[in-house]
């Protein structure tokens, strides 16, 4: 069985990590985590979860088929100069927006296995929509490898690198666009007097039933055009909407994220 490093143990890291080890079927025998920053929050993730913490992730690079770049985008290139003399046939996969396989094959060995997961916060449940893309000498076991870690996270698609840079705003960020709207509604929801509680109740309950009904249905468009009643109050709603540019202000925030991940700014 394969064992697996993870090169920095944030919140992204825990979150696939914790899925991994929840499997009925153990995918990896040892997951080392390891950090630049905090021997304490290793120690804490260990009495969690059966992971092994490392103080120096290059002692193990050796023992693992598999290492996962968990890291800021700008400290990856540092990271990747340092497992180069120590690469044998390990897949290096990278979850750093704006770090494709063509940025670590330029950093590694030639023939190096490389791959690019984007996923998002939801892994910790099993529910990350994630995206992928493979490097140019991955192998029939390592794509095995890391399709099982994507089923282990949640629903996978895989894309051509260009097109994961163009979407990472959209499933990797967009969840916490989703969550601005809840608490813009809470905000409104709470000015009417209601209180934060009641306001956290009815906003999440909404978008509860909203998104299970668009799960099953898979239509929002029919979904949307069911709730706005012809002539009625909803159809007031959706043209203010459309009047304060609601399509439009998604769309920059959407190139924002993706024009801040291509240049590696964190
Ligand atoms: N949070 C999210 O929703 C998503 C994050 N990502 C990517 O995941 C990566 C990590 O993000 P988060 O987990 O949110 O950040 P985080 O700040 O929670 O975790 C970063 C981890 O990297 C460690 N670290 C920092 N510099 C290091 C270095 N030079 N060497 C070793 N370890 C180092 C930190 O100690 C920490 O454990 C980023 O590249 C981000 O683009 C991708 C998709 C979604
Ligand atoms: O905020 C970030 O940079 C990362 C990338 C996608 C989601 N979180």
């Amino acid at each position: 069985m394969s064992n697996i490093l993870f090169i920095g143990a944030g919140r992204m890291a825990e979150a696939m990590f914790s899925r991994l080890l929840a499997q009925p079927k153990r995918l990896f025998k040892t997951i080392y985590i390891s950090n630049n920053t905090s021997k304490t929050h290793l120690a804490h993730l260990a009495e969690r979860y059966d992971v092994q913490p490392v103080t120096n992730w290059t002692d193990v690079v050796d023992d693992v088929d598999a290492i996962i770049l968990a890291t800021p985008p700008s400290t990856q290139p540092e990271q990747l100069r340092t497992l180069s003399p120590l690469i044998r046939n390990q897949i290096i996969i990278t979850i750093a927006a704006g770090i494709g396989p063509s940025i670590l094959e330029n950093h590694l060995p030639e023939g190096t296995a490389t791959a690019w997961i984007m996923p998002n916060t939801a892994a910790e449940i099993g529910a990350s929509m994630s995206l992928y893309t493979f490097g140019k000498h991955v192998n029939a076991s390592q794509k095995t490898l890391t399709e099982n870690i994507l089923a282990a996270i949640g629903t996978y698609e895989e894309l051509p690198e260009e097109a994961i840079h163009n979407l990472t705003a959209l499933t990797g960020s967009a969840p916490a666009f989703v969550y601005e709207f809840v608490l813009q509604l809470e905000n409104a929801a709470t000015s009417y007097g209601i209180s934060p509680t009641q306001a956290r109740k009815l906003v999440v309950a909404m978008l509860h039933g909203s998104a299970s009904l668009l799960a099953k249905t898979n239509d929002p468009v029919a979904l949307r055009d069911a709730v706005t009643t012809p002539g009625g109050a909803t159809a007031a709603g959706l043209q203010s909407l459309a009047d304060h540019q609601f399509g439009d202000m998604l769309t920059k925030a959407i190139e924002a994220v993706n024009a801040h991940a291509k240049a590696r700014k964190n």
